[in-house]
């Protein structure tokens, strides 16, 4: 480089720090009257989150961007992950409480993540809540007295067998819930033990969500739903979408989302530990949608062995399910080792013609999402 090429560079980055300062006091500024915003909804009990605020900014937005020659999708981009820095910070200043004469709310499982999270969400919306852990059985009589949530969120091994052993004697008035990742069992056995309000909830997310905004709450119904309406207004101000579902429906669906899924991942990283593949040397080939497949598989094995083995062992007919997919990797395995491409190809067209709309729009979703991973290397 000459010592002219440097000077010019020298000068223009110094511009370009000057302007991402700028950035920084602009995004200072923006984040204090979201939390003004904030402020103002938490008084008049709204939730932060508000779609329709939101596509009709982001739509003027790209309009203002492509007007004076910027990419739409780019100030897309910047909002939303501005967006959702918004969500987080709402946790500051708490969130309205829906039902203010409840009663004390038992966690049963509360030490565990979703317990705490859940037991997190619902004391910053002003509920009294208590923990009732496995040391605590000794006091449970003292803690379900005047309780009036009892959310049940430990290991779906032990779910029903638990609700039918220990909570058959709850305060009549009281609404039974819990959060496991199958529905129709623990609701019969919830229905079973208890004559009150009766409510199945599976968030479907993880404990690690830094928000509830635009995550899903299924819902399957028991009984009293009017007593437990307040719950799922409460879910839906932390930000949260509720799904209702039939219990068979869901745990059907669950086979597929999260047994076969969880499995196939389980499957992937099994044969990469006994292939003994080098992973150092992996990763430099690694293409981004390589990358980021390796990170949603590496990303299990960083996680509980023994909540994988619940969800998966969970329901015998996901098994039939799995050995299905067996079957279909077999067959294709006979098209490619009788090199039959053009069965291949055909194959290829009908599911393509089957998954119709959805094919090219998850092409897109997925483009933005590996040019995130591009963005995260840092050489
Ligand atoms: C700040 C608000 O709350 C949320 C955050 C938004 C933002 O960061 O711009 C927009 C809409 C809401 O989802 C608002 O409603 O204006």
């Amino acid at each position: 480089m000459t010592e002219k090429t440097t000077e010019e560079l020298e000068q223009l980055r110094d511009l370009i720090d000057g302007v991402d300062q700028q950035l920084l006091h602009l995004l200072r500024k923006r984040l204090d009257l979201v939390a003004q915003v904030g402020a103002v909804k938490h008084g008049a009990g709204l939730p932060i989150y508000a779609p329709e605020r939101e596509a009709a900014m982001l739509a003027k937005r790209r309009e203002e961007a492509e007007a004076i020659g910027i990419q739409p999708q780019l100030i897309e981009d910047v909002l939303r992950r501005l967006m959702r820095e918004s969500y987080l910070n709402e946790k500051d200043v708490g969130f309205k409480q829906v039902r203010e004469d409840l009663g004390k709310v038992v966690i049963v499982g509360g030490d565990g993540q979703l317990g705490r999270l859940f037991g997190q969400m619902l004391a910053l919306s002003g509920y009294q809540v208590v923990s009732l852990d496995k040391d605590d059985w000794q006091q449970a009589d003292a803690m379900f007295d005047g309780a009036g949530l009892v959310l049940v969120t430990v290991p779906i091994g032990i779910t029903c067998e638990l609700i039918r052993e220990k909570l058959s004697n709850l305060p009549n008035d009281c609404i039974l819930a819990d959060l496991t990742s199958i529905k129709s069992a623990p609701i019969e056995a919830m229905m079973e033990v208890h004559s009150g309000p009766v409510v199945g909830l599976h968030p479907m997310f993880g404990p690690d969500v830094g928000s509830f905004a635009k995550q899903v709450v299924v819902v399957c119904h028991g009984r009293d739903s009017d007593q437990y309406q307040w719950l799922l207004e409460q879910i839906k101000i932390w930000g949260a979408r509720i799904v209702e579902a039939e219990a068979e429906r869901h745990d059907k669906a669950m086979q597929l989302v999260q047994a076969m899924r969880h499995f196939c991942t389980f499957v992937y990283g099994l044969n990469l530990c006994r292939e003994g593949v080098d992973m150092e040397n992996l990763l430099q080939f690694s293409s981004p949608i390589y990358r980021l497949e390796l990170a949603m598989v590496g990303r299990l094995f960083a996680q509980n062995p023994e909540l994988y083995a619940d969800i998966i062992f969970s329901q015998r007919e996901s098994f039939n399910v799995i050995s299905n997919y067996l079957g279909n990797f077999a067959d294709a395995l006979k098209v490619i080792e009788a090199e039959d491409r053009d069965t291949f190809i055909k194959q290829f067209n009908e599911v393509s013609q089957w998954f119709g709309e959805l094919a090219p729009q998850f092409r897109n979703e997925s483009r933005a999402m590996l040019q995130s991973v591009n963005d995260l290397k840092s050489h």
